[in-house]
Order: structure tokens, then C-alpha cells, then sequence
């Protein structure tokens, strides 16, 4: 029997690049695979990777990768031991991982609770001012003239967010007493249609904040490692464009301190397996924002700077091995530099384009890697997300990574669609970004928005 064998047959409850992604290291590991699958999705390439593939239902997400009876109906049917949710879909629903675990499956992935408890920022957030990690000053009174007392105690801008939110929806910035009661009312509403949940707080606004998110990984036994931190600030309306590792800003001495914040948050929820803790950065200081409980879609810069295999470690992990490499065994060798390639028009307001992929050639040589599910031929499905492949390049300093990833993008063909390949070409070669001075409001600046 193969030693890696820690489960017979593990479901992967995803679908693109990060399926193909969870069931490469499962075979590595001489574990069988399952793919589910919509209809949208029949000729999809990790329905074609997998050793069993089952079709859950029709395209939209609510009829196939959100619908957890069907997704565990199929995982009973075929007998899988253990279910990988990937990222998206029902990664961080904390019913799924109960609903999984109640079925007598492995999820692969932190509890429930621990899901519940980071679910909410504002429950996360005091939980982790109460542990001594540093947050923005904050409130969660929404009262108004509460609201407007905080704010001037603090200073404007301070920021209304939604608590059971993500990606920026419901985030509504005051700047004066003067727009507070409608903007506290606007995110509630926006909160409560996307979210189904109200629940604001109120904290100061941090004007060009770098994004630093330190991965975790912890064990069943309350073991914590980190693996460095990535800096992900090139974002477009709260979608990661670029990622990179390590953050080019970053000093031994803050390494030390957001690395040790972090394990602290993983501590303080009972994590258990592959979490991100998120960071605002700004001018020296550094706050906790949020904690993923998933794998993220950037967990390549990560395995590029350490030459570690993260779904191995979660698939262990998740089997009740202990961590598989202690801190001193995590080591970042050189830099790492994440594309993210969406089937979008850069030149049209980054619209979506759908699209059949006509000619497709991708990089290769030392320090490349790429993560795709197209292929020629392959028609883009309008009703997900719109990233296609993630193309990655490492090298030993962040210049030669740079360097390469230019010339990788110059290598890249993909026709049939429209593709953020020229975008990419253009942040690789704006000096800002080669000065690694990027924040949050980045794309913003005219140097690039020329796109
Ligand atoms: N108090 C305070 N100040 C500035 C902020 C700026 C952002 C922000 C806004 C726009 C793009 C961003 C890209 C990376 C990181 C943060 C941002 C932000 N969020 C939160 C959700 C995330 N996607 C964006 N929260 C912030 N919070
Ligand atoms: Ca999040």
C-alpha cells in the first residue's frame, strides 16, 4: 500500500484550475479521485482528470457546486473518504464542513466552528483584539450619533463594512459627519440582500494600505507553522490580479511580528489545516483584517518560495498527521510572482468575454509554472469565475523573477478570447511595481489604468 495513501478516494467539490490543482496531488499520493461536475461543465478538464467524474446538475452554482446534499449524495455513491472543497463554492460554508463530517467524511479543512467563529469579522476581530493582535480601532455600534462620537474621536475617513461580508461589498467610506447615516444605512442594506445578514461595524480607513496575508498551517495536535507572507495589493475591485512572495517590503523585524500575530490568530480559533490571515499594512504598522479558512488561489507563490506541495500537507494533515515539516524545516528560497489570467477585456472595462479558446500555446522553462484548465478548443462557461490559468514565475531575486515572468507573459498565447495577458505585461514593466512600491489603490493610478 502506498505510505501516502491517507484516504481510498477523495471528492473534490470544485471545478477549473484548482480541481485539476487538489487531484494532481492526490494522485501523486496514490489516492482516487471524484469530479463533480454541471452540465456546463461536461467537457471540462478535470472532469476528464479525475478517475470517476459525476454530473451534480445544471450550470448555476446554487443547482451543482453549492448544492452540498447532492455534492455529499455523490461522495456516499462512489465512496469517497474525504472531500476537498478547494476555494470558492462551499470552501468556507460552515455548514458544508459540518454536513461533511456529520456524513462520516473527512473534510479537508478547518471545523465548523472554527469556520463560524472567522466567518464573522466583527466576532473575529474582538476575538483577536482580546488576544493581543493589533486592529484598526473600531466600533460596532451603528447608532448613529454613537457612530459620528467614534469618528471624531478617531479622525475621518473611518470605513463601514459588512461583518458576514467579503471582497469589499458592502464597504462604504465616510469622510465626514455629514454622509455617516446614509452610509451606515446603504452598507446594511447592501449587507443584508448579498449577505442576509445586516450586521456592520465601523472602523478607520486606511487611505493606501498594502494587503500582506501570512499563510498558517496547524495540525489536529495544536501545532502552527507559518510559510512566510504574500503580498497581493494589485487588486481590482477586490479581485487579486497579482500576487507575489515574499511582500518587497517586508524586514526581518516586521517578518517576525506578522508571522507571530498570525499563529496567534490560527491558536485563538483552534485552526486546523491551510489558513491565510490577512493584514492591512500601512506606513510600519499592520492590523488584522480577516482570516480565510481555505486554500487560496495564490497558494502557488507560497509552495514557489518554500518547495512545498500544500495539498499534500493538507491531505495529512487533514488525516490526522501531525504537521509534516516543523518551522525551521519552511525556509523561503527566492521570490515568486503570481498572474492571474482572466478571460476578460482589459480594453473594455474588463467585461467578461466567453469564448472558444482557438490557439492556445504556454510557457515554459526553468522557473515556470502554470495552472490552467483551458485547452484548445474549450469553450468558457459565462456563469463562473472568469480566471482561466494562473501563470507563476520564480527566480532567486525579485528583479530575475520580474524578468522572467515578462518574458513568460511574452510566450503566452491564448486566442479565442480576450485575456489580462497585456494588462500583466503592463504591471510587469510599470515602475512602480518594479520599485515593489504597490498598494491597494494601485490599478487606480493613471500609470496603468490606461488599460
Ligand atoms: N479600514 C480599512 N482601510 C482600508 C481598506 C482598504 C481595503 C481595500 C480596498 C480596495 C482594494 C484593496 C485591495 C487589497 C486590500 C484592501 C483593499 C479594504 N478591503 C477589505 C476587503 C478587501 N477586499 C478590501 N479594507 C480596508 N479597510
Ligand atoms: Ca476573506
Amino acid at each position: 500500500m502506498n505510505k501516502d495513501r491517507y484516504f481510498d478516494k477523495v471528492l473534490v467539490a470544485n471545478r477549473g484550475e484548482i480541481a485539476i490543482r487538489v487531484m494532481r496531488a492526490c494522485r501523486e499520493m496514490g489516492i482516487e479521485t471524484v469530479a463533480v461536475y454541471s452540465d456546463a461543465d461536461a467537457d471540462a478538464l478535470h472532469v476528464k482528470y479525475a478517475d470517476e467524474a459525476f454530473m451534480i446538475g445544471s450550470a448555476h452554482p446554487t443547482k451543482s457546486y453549492l448544492n452540498m446534499d447532492r455534492i455529499l449524495e455523490v461522495a456516499q455513491m462512489a465512496g469517497a473518504d474525504a472531500i476537498h472543497p478547494g476555494y470558492g463554492f462551499l470552501a468556507e460554508k460552515a455548514a458544508f464542513s459540518a454536513a461533511v463530517s456529520k456524513a462520516g467524511l473527512t473534510f479537508i479543512g478547518p471545523s465548523e466552528k472554527t469556520i463560524s467563529m472567522m466567518g464573522s469579522k466583527i466576532g473575529s476581530k474582538q476575538a483577536m483584539a482580546d488576544a493581543g493582535v493589533p486592529v484598526l480601532p473600531w466600533t460596532r455600534s451603528t447608532e448613529h450619533d454613537e457612530a459620528k462620537a467614534f469618528a471624531d474621536s478617531i479622525g475621518y475617513p473611518v470605513i463601514v463594512k459588512a461583518s458576514a461580508g467579503g471582497g469589499g461589498i458592502g464597504m462604504t467610506i465616510v469622510r465626514s459627519a455629514a454622509e455617516m447615516d446614509e452610509a451606515i444605512e446603504k452598507s446594511m442594506r447592501t449587507a443584508a440582500s448579498a449577505f442576509g445578514d445586516p450586521t456592520v461595524f465601523i472602523e478607520k480607513y486606511l487611505e493606501n494600505p498594502r494587503h500582506i496575508e501570512v499563510q498558517i498551517f496547524a495540525d489536529s495536535k495544536g501545532d502552527v507553522v507559518h510559510m512566510f507572507e504574500r503580498d497581493c495589493s494589485i487588486q481590482r475591485r477586490h479581485q487579486k490580479l497579482v500576487e507575489e512572495a515574499p511582500c518587497p517590503i517586508m524586514t526581518p523585524e516586521l517578518r517576525e511580528k506578522m508571522t507571530q500575530s498570525a499563529m496567534t490568530v490560527a491558536r485563538t480559533c483552534n485552526y486546523e489545516n491551510a489558513g491565510t490571515v490577512e493584514f492591512l499594512y500601512d506606513n510600519g504598522n499592520y492590523y488584522f483584517m480577516e482570516m480565510n479558512t481555505r486554500l487560496q488561489v495564490e497558494h502557488t507563490v507560497t509552495e514557489l518560495i518554500t518547495g512545498l506541495d500544500m495539498v499534500r500537507m493538507q491531505i495529512k494533515v487533514a488525516a490526522g498527521e501531525p504537521l509534516p515539516y516543523s518551522q525551521d524545516q519552511i525556509i523561503c528560497r527566492g521570490h515568486a510572482i503570481e498572474c492571474r489570467i482572466n478571460a476578460e477585456d482589459p480594453a473594455n472595462n474588463f467585461a467578461a468575454d466567453a469564448g472558444k479558446i482557438t490557439r492556445y500555446r504556454s510557457p515554459g522553462g526553468p522557473g515556470i509554472r502554470i495552472d490552467s484548465c483551458i485547452h484548445v478548443g474549450y469553450s468558457i462557461p459565462p456563469l463562473y469565475d472568469s480566471m482561466i490559468a494562473k501563470l507563476c514565475a520564480r527566480a532567486m531575486t525579485r528583479e530575475e523573477t520580474i524578468a522572467r515572468m515578462r518574458r513568460a507573459l511574452m510566450e503566452y498565447v491564448i486566442l479565442g478570447v480576450k485575456t489580462t495577458l497585456p494588462l500583466h505585461y503592463a504591471i510587469m514593466n510599470n515602475p512602480q511595481f518594479v520599485a515593489g512600491d504597490t498598494h491597494t489603490n494601485f490599478l487606480e493610478e493613471p500609470a496603468v489604468k490606461k488599460y
